[in-house]
């Protein structure tokens, strides 16, 4: 089941954005006393340059095992490295983009991508370098000194891809980015992501709900169980390294197959009874 992040590539010695967890748990405490398990135990490698893409039913950890990563909690159990670095609290060089795009909305688009750089007191001719690099990156030059309230979801959600990438993080977090949009701006994005990725080669960690944009985008997937999340299915991918996209991609039998294979995996979590959730434990 388990498998290496890119064909032929199996990960020995940390390398700059080498991911490792090892039996790695999360459980949350309430203050009547009880304990949700939340995560694990899990164990995962992750070489650079790895697309991750995870997928699972709602609840079942996806969020909080890339907040582990992105430093934002600590595991209750277990450890979270990065280049062969314990994973200690959050870091630019691992950038997360959410869900909402959480611009400053005071602030020029350019002003936000170049936020952290500056945060970082990087000089200013190299900080203006940096961002007009980035949000031709993305497609959003133009724009540079609109307001993110301006711009539509889409646009905003290009701008926080470009000031995460603005602070060259070795490892991208990105939790559900394009599920608020709809689903043609969701492609288009994809298609942008994808192009950023096959030359950059960051390593990124994608939270999905959608299997179609799991197989798409990654070089890998992984699918959860219900919580306590663990990793029930882990498959190499080939999409995103071809050169091609779009219906190219979607309507190959090859992409076809094993989005029906990933789905399957997830069925039982889909057909489980709502009104029988998982216990909490004690
Ligand atoms: N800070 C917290 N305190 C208590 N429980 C939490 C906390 N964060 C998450 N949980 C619980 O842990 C479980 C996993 O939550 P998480 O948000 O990681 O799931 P998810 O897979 O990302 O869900 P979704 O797909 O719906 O976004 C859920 O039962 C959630 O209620």
């Amino acid at each position: 089941m388990s498998a290496p992040g890119l064909a032929g590539l199996t990960p020995s010695a940390p390398t700059a954005s080498r991911l490792v967890l090892t039996g790695v748990e999360q459980r949350f405490r309430a203050k009547d006393g009880s304990t949700t398990h939340a995560l694990g135990p899990l164990d995962l490698d992750v070489v650079d340059g790895s697309f991750l893409a995870v997928v699972g039913p709602s609840g079942c950890g996806k969020s909080t095992l890339l907040r582990l990563v992105a430093g934002f909690a600590q595991p209750t159990a277990g450890s979270v490295e990065v280049g062969g670095r314990v994973v200690d609290g959050p870091s630019p060089d691992r950038g997360v983009v959410f869900q909402q795009p959480n611009l400053y909305p005071w602030l020029s688009v350019a002003e936000n991508v170049a936020f952290g750089l500056k945060m970082r007191h990087v000089p200013r001719a190299e900080r203006r370098a940096i961002v007009a690099e980035h949000l031709e990156l993305v497609g959003l030059a133009d724009v540079a000194s609109r307001r993110p309230y301006e711009l539509s979801g889409g646009m905003q959600q290009r701008v926080q891809l470009a000031r995460v990438l603005a602070n060259r993080p070795s490892v991208v977090l990105m939790d559900e980015p394009f599920a608020a949009l709809d689903a043609i701006t969701r492609e288009r994005l994809q298609d942008e992501l994808l192009r950023i990725w096959r030359t950059h080669r960051t390593t990124v960690v994608f939270i999905t709900h959608s299997v179609d944009e799991a197989v798409y985008l990654g070089t890998r997937v992984l699918v959860m169980s219900p919580r306590p999340g663990t990793i029930v299915a882990d498959e190499p991918v080939t999409f995103s390294t071809s050169d091609q996209a779009g219906d190219a991609v979607r309507d190959d039998p090859a992409f076809i197959e094993q989005r029906r294979r990933i789905s399957a995996h997830l069925r039982p979590a889909r057909n489980q009874n709502p009104q029988n959730p998982q216990k909490e434990s004690a």
